[in-house]
């Protein structure tokens, strides 16, 4: 079986895939002291309680956080014998060409999920990610990254007008009654919510003119949910986008005898 671990700068998902079934998957945040023991404690625990009995074969890792990468090495080579697949790495082979600047690294997670949008939706897409960053990624029509955008996330616009200003509390994003806020936190979160419905329709009407050819769009990461119930803004929402994509990387590597 596989174990695909997705390291955001905020949170880290394993996710255990028995072919194209997901039979598992668990959260926890990015610590980059967390040892490779750790780790193993953490998910064999959780596995037993849930009665997943698994032989994890095969590995595959995409890092926001490169420093993470080491102790999951170990991980994968201590308890499961195996040398992991490491999105990003040369030695990791990806089902469509990327075409951006020379020299540019794009983030891994971005790549991963146009990987699993395009195997899903075809090309002429903007696959838009809520994480700590909020993303927005284009595949051509041949399943092709071009590129993107990189906006700040939800929970860090909110957090970065908590610690600029004195008088402005720590307040958890929800849809505000109304646009016009009659107390601080209505305030905050209305200049946020609403902002980002703006953002998100902006720059998602920008990139089909620049393209110009129609394309769909579909969000994933914790907060798309809260964003679609208020506006149309995306054609569909997947919960576990990026898990799919490193599935479909890893199927791919193994297609093309590729062992890391
Ligand atoms: N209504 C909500 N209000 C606040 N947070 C929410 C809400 N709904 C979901 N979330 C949060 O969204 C997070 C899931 O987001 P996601 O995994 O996409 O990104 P992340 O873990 O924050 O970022 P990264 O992947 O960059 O580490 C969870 O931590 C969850 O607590
Ligand atoms: C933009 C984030 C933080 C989103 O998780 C990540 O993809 C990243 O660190 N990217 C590196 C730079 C880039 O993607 O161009
Ligand atoms: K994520």
């Amino acid at each position: 079986m596989l174990l695909a671990v997705d390291c955001g700068n905020t949170n880290t998902v394993f996710a255990l895939w028995d072919g194209d079934q997901m039979i598992g998957h668990w959260r926890t945040s990015t610590e980059w002291q967390r040892t490779a023991d750790q780790y193993y404690v953490w998910l064999s625990t959780l596995m037993n309680l849930q009665g997943i009995k698994a032989q994890i074969t095969d590995m595959i890792i995409s890092s926001t956080v490169p420093r993470v990468v080491f102790n999951l090495r170990v991980l994968s080579d201590r308890y499961f014998n195996t040398r992991p697949l490491v999105v990003g790495k040369p030695e990791c082979a990806l089902p469509v060409d990327v075409r951006v600047d020379e020299g540019t690294t794009v983030g891994p997670d971005r790549l991963v999920n146009t990987v699993a949008g395009y195997e899903k939706y075809g090309g002429d897409l903007i696959v838009v990610d809520f994480g700590t960053a909020t993303t927005f990624d284009v595949v051509a029509a041949d399943g092709a990254y071009v590129g993107g955008v990189i906006a700040p996330g939800v929970n860090l616009s909110l957090e970065a007008l908590h610690h600029a200003a004195a008088a402005l509390p720590h307040v958890d994003i929800s849809k505000p009654q109304n646009v016009i806020g009659t107390n601080t936190v209505a305030c905050m979160q209305s200049g946020v919510f609403w902002g980002y419905v703006g953002l998100v329709r902006e720059i998602c009407d920008r990139i089909k003119a620049e393209s110009g050819v129609p394309m769909k769009v579909i969000s994933t990461g914790g907060l798309a949910p809260l964003f679609q119930q208020t506006a149309d803004l995306f054609d569909a929402y997947e919960d576990d986008l990026t898990m799919q994509g490193l599935r479909r990387i890893h199927e791919h590597n193994k297609d093309i005898g590729n062992h890391a």
